[in-house]
This record gives C-alpha cells, structure tokens and sequence, in this order.
C-alpha cells in the first residue's frame, strides 16, 4: 500500500510442516505453510537534513539513526553499536540489498524511515514463526516501492534471500518463501553462498535475472479435512546454533546423514503427492515418518531437536489419532499437529493435553495471503 510518501507492506509468518534440515541443502524439497500473523513494515521519509536512514522497531526502546558508507549502513550513535547491529539486522540487510538497485544504477543511497511491528513474539519472546524472514520480506518490499522499484514475487525473494543470506548463509530461505507466496508451498533452496558470490561479483540487478540452481517453490494445494493445530512450548531456540551444530558434528557425509537425506527427500515428495491427490490420511503418515526421522536424527547426534515439552505435543497428539513433529529447528518454538477438523473433541482433548504439559495451543490458522503491500 503506497500512501504519498509512505509505503506499507505486511508479510506473513511461517511454520516448517515436512523437510526441515535436509532443505539446507541446495535442491533438496521440503514443505512449508504461511500463517495468520504478520510483520508489517512501514517505510516514509525521514525528515532528516542529511541522507540516511531511520530504524525503529517494536522490540526496540527508540528508533534510531544510521548513516550510508559505500552502500553499507552504520549506526549513527555508537553507544549501542552491537545491540543495534544484531536487533536490526535483518531490516538493515534488506535495506542495503534493495538500495544497491538503483546504486548499480548510479542513483545515491536513499533517504527513509523504517518502522517495523510484529506479531510473531509475545513480549519479546520468538514463537519461531519466521519473524527473521518476514521481517526481511515485508522491508525488502516496502524499500522497494518507495524507491519506486515495481520487483515481481520472484525477484522480492530472491532481494530477500540474499539479504538473510549476508546475515547466515547456512538458513534454507524457506521462511522467506513462506512469507513471500504465503498459503502451502514446496520450497527447495538455491546455493547461498553461489546467489551471495554472484551479487557480489555480477551487481544483485543481475543475480536477480540469472537462474539459481536448485531453487523452486510452487504453491500447494491446502489439505481438505484437515486441521493444523499448533503448540508453541515457550521457550525460543536458536535456529542459527542448531543448523551451526549439525555442521560441527561429524555426521555429515556419514551413512547415517545420507539416509536422513534420502528418506526425508523420500517424506517430502510423498506429502507433496498426497495434497496434490487430497489423501488426508497419507499426509498424515507422512508427517509421523518426518518426527520419527527428526527423532533419529536427534539420537545419532544428540543434536536436542526434542526438548521434553516437543515430546509432549507429539504425544498427545498421536493419543487423540493426530500427526505432529517438531516444525522448524526444534530445541524450543513450536510443534505442529495435523488432525480430522471434523472431529471437535478430538481437538479439545488434544488442547487439554498440551495444556497440561506445558504447551501452549497457538490460535493461529493457515493463510492463503503471501506478502502485500
Ligand atoms: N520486530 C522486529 N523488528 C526488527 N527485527 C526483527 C523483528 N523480529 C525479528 N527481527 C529480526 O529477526 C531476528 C530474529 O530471528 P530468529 O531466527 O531468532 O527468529 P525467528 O525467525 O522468529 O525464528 P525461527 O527462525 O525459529 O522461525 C532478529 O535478530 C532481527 O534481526
Ligand atoms: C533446520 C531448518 O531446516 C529449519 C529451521 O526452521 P526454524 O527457523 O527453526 O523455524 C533450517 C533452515 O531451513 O534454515
């Protein structure tokens, strides 16, 4: 939405439903969905006298200044350097990955003001619905139609990616695919490292127009008869430390990491068939097969994707004739659990259950809206 000099755009959250770790991997599928709680990002002029940038965010006490340098940004005030630096790290890549267009253009570095409003934490506190990805898709966009740049879904995400991607190029890029297309999505992520290198050696114009190898995401059908219910345990986890574990561990190239990849590959593509048919009761089975690989995971490495509260989400689930893992990273943030949406007791059980140990039931729904503005 563009009102005079103001531009607003709100991106949805996401949850992980099959394929997390393997999907780091260029080209290796997994599925996500975008749900009903947004990031939403206003961006207006500055009223500064000089050109810079103006940062403020609901988690942040005050907004605060930062000042071009060779098409990078610094705080202005560097009391806070560290704090500023890592709470807005994704506003401020997303800033410098739009603003190098019209550099490369020969245009200088813009002049706005950035305000960003989450619902995706309570108090402060991660859900784990991919606020880092919605925040950069929503900046990347409403960045972009203030400086006038009209980007195509594709090319905000790519924009998007590799602004995460300057940040931990190690992340899959599905959260920012989530919340770009919104509703259902297959995702399979591009080499990172290679869409960095070529932006940074061809102009991110050009890495915007090259193809990316190993990328696809498609939308979905959602599934018929279905509920997704979702557990949040309370406690965030650190994505970024659990994937920068596994890397650590000797597992990879190991026997046991090419069976997780092969037979979570394997889950993946047979939860795609089973939307795409309408077989309830397949996706189902497949979401069960994703946790157990999950688990085994977990076992070899001792990675601790199941924290006692994850545990106990999947249990009460399968007691109440439910599917449900893990969504994501795991070590805290949320579960999921997919169950008959025509069986109303069968979800008030499964609410007391979680309830009673500790998880508590999100209302949050799927939504088939991706990223406007
Ligand atoms: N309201 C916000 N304002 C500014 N930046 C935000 C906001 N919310 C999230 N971010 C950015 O996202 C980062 C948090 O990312 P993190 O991966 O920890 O959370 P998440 O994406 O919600 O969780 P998950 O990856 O488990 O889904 C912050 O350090 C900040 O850079
Ligand atoms: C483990 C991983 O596959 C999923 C992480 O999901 P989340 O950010 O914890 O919701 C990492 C990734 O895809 O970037």
């Amino acid at each position: 939405m563009t009102r005079g000099r103001t531009v607003v755009s709100r991106a949805p959250g996401k949850l992980f439903v099959v394929g997390e770790y393997a999907v780091v991997e260029p080209g290796n599928p997994a599925i996500l969905v975008a749900v009903d709680r947004h990031v939403t990002v206003t961006v207006t002029v500055t009223g500064l006298e000089e050109a810079g940038v103006v940062i403020s965010s609901d988690l942040r006490p005050h907004g605060t200044r930062w000042r071009w340098q060779d098409g990078r940004l610094s705080p202005c005030d560097t009391s806070d350097e560290q704090g500023a630096r890592s709470g807005l790290a994704h506003v401020v890549s997303a800033i410098e990955t739009v603003s190098a267009l019209p550099a490369e253009r020969g245009s200088s570095a813009p002049a706005l003001s950035v305000s960003v409003d989450s619902g995706l934490h309570e108090g402060g506190t991660k859900y784990g619905l991919g606020s880092s990805g919605a925040v950069t898709v929503a900046t990347v966009a409403a960045v972009a139609a203030f400086c006038g740049l009209t980007p195509t879904d594709e090319e905000r995400f790519r924009l998007a990616l590799l602004a995460t991607a300057e940040i931990d190029p190690k992340g899959s890029g599905g959260d920012v695919a989530a919340s770009t297309w919104g509703g259902w999505i297959s995702y399979r992520a591009p080499d990172r490292a290679a869409a960095l290198e070529l932006a940074r050696s061809r102009g991110v114009e050009e890495a915007l127009r090259v193809p990316w190898p190993g990328f696809a995401a498609r939308r979905l059908p959602a599934p018929e008869g279905l509920a997704l219910e979702v557990g949040w345990t309370g406690s965030p986890a650190s994505t970024t430390s659990l994937v920068s574990d596994l890397h650590r561990r000797n597992w990879r190239g190991t026997a046991a990491h090419l069976r997780f990849i092969r037979a979570t590959t394997d889950c993946v593509c047979a939860a795609i068939g089973a939307l795409e048919a309408g077989e309830s009761r397949e996706l189902l089975e497949q979401v069960r097969r994703a946790g157990r690989e999950l688990a085994r995971l977990d076992d070899e490495v001792a990675l601790g994707v199941f924290t006692p509260r994850l545990r106990a989400l999947c249990e009460a689930a399968e007691a109440v004739g439910g599917a449900a893992k893990p969504s994501g990273a795991g070590g805290g943030d949320c579960g999921i659990a997919l169950l008959d949406a025509g069986a109303p007791r069968q979800l008030a059980r499964l609410r007391e259950r979680w309830a009673s140990a500790g998880v508590v039931p999100l209302p949050i729904r799927p939504t088939a809206e991706g990223n406007e503005g």
